[in-house]
């Protein structure tokens, strides 16, 4: 890693965002420790350019969603955060260091924990044996496995089960404790929730809540029904056509039509 252009304290500069500090899931705090910074972010697949100077900003603690309309871009944003795909423009700021180019298995050494929105277990393997694969990564390996399963009862007792008998929300909490091997601070979760029952959705919240409130940062792409997400979150960055539109608090988004009003002003169709 390289020391980073934005500043050691990667703070946020001359963008559209406004303080959460009297919402979401944590206190308020005199001075926010911003985790990561993304400015002027530039990504694609090949020539095709997706993402034009993305800017989007984590804090510990807080949990940021990301909202906007499909094909906004809000994948290739988590992928490229997590060095899943070449950033041809801008800076990643995590931790004071610029991350820009790390790639993915040392952006997850270094704290950065991804669940992509499909294809985020091998089907194939064991629930114990995804986490074993997940964690060759990293030191000490057994023991971090050990350590997931203690915290997912529901993963434990299938641990010699195939990824690919269990239900979705059980692949889900799979996918996400696949992440937690890596004791990320910085937590991406792309549609973490779509499609699965209501209880699965809550458990989801629960969790999140608790790491957040052991002082992980988090950035959680949205779906279609976001209410219940948006009412922990602190902040939301809103997105359309590969750029960020607005970073907001938000409470704001649950006062009544404006959930509506920004779906309406996102959507080009
Ligand atoms: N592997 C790929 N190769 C080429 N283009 C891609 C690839 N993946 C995504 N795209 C394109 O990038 C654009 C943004 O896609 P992306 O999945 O990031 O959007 P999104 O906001 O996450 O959408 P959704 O809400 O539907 O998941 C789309 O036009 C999509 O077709």
């Amino acid at each position: 890693m390289w020391p980073c252009s934005c500043g050691a304290s990667c703070s946020p500069r001359g963008r559209r965002t406004r303080s959460a500090a009297t919402s979401g899931s944590s206190p308020p705090t005199s001075e926010p420790t911003m985790l990561l910074e993304a400015t002027g972010v530039r990504a694609g697949y090949g020539k095709l350019t997706i993402l034009q100077g993305m800017e989007i900003a984590a804090e510990a603690g807080k949990i940021t969603t990301v909202l906007g309309p499909n094909g906004a871009g809000k994948s290739t944003l988590m992928k490229a955060v997590a060095g899943h795909l070449p950033i041809t423009g801008g800076t990643v700021c995590f931790e004071g260091e610029d991350i820009t180019r790390l790639g993915a298995l040392a952006s997850a050494r270094a704290g950065i924990g991804y669940v992509p929105q499909e294809r985020n277990v091998f089907a194939g393997l064991s629930v114990a044996d995804n986490l074993r694969v997940a964690a060759l990564a990293y030191e000490g390996a057994e023991a971090r496995v050990a350590g997931v399963l203690e915290r997912f009862p529901i993963l434990a007792e299938r641990r010699r089960q195939a990824a690919s008998t269990l239900s979705g929300g059980e692949r889900q909490t799979l996918a996400i404790a696949t992440a937690l091997v890596g004791a990320p601070r910085l937590l991406l979760l792309d549609e973490p929730t779509a499609g699965l029952a209501p209880i699965f959705v809550q458990a989801i919240i629960d969790w999140v809540r608790t790491l957040t409130g052991d002082g992980m940062a988090v950035i959680w792409v949205i779906e279609q029904d976001p209410e219940a997400v948006l009412a922990i979150s602190d902040t939301t960055t809103v997105i359309a056509a590969g750029q960020t539109r607005e970073t907001l608090p938000s409470a704001e988004l649950l006062e009544p039509g404006r959930l509506e009003s920004i779906i309406f002003e996102t959507d080009d169709t």
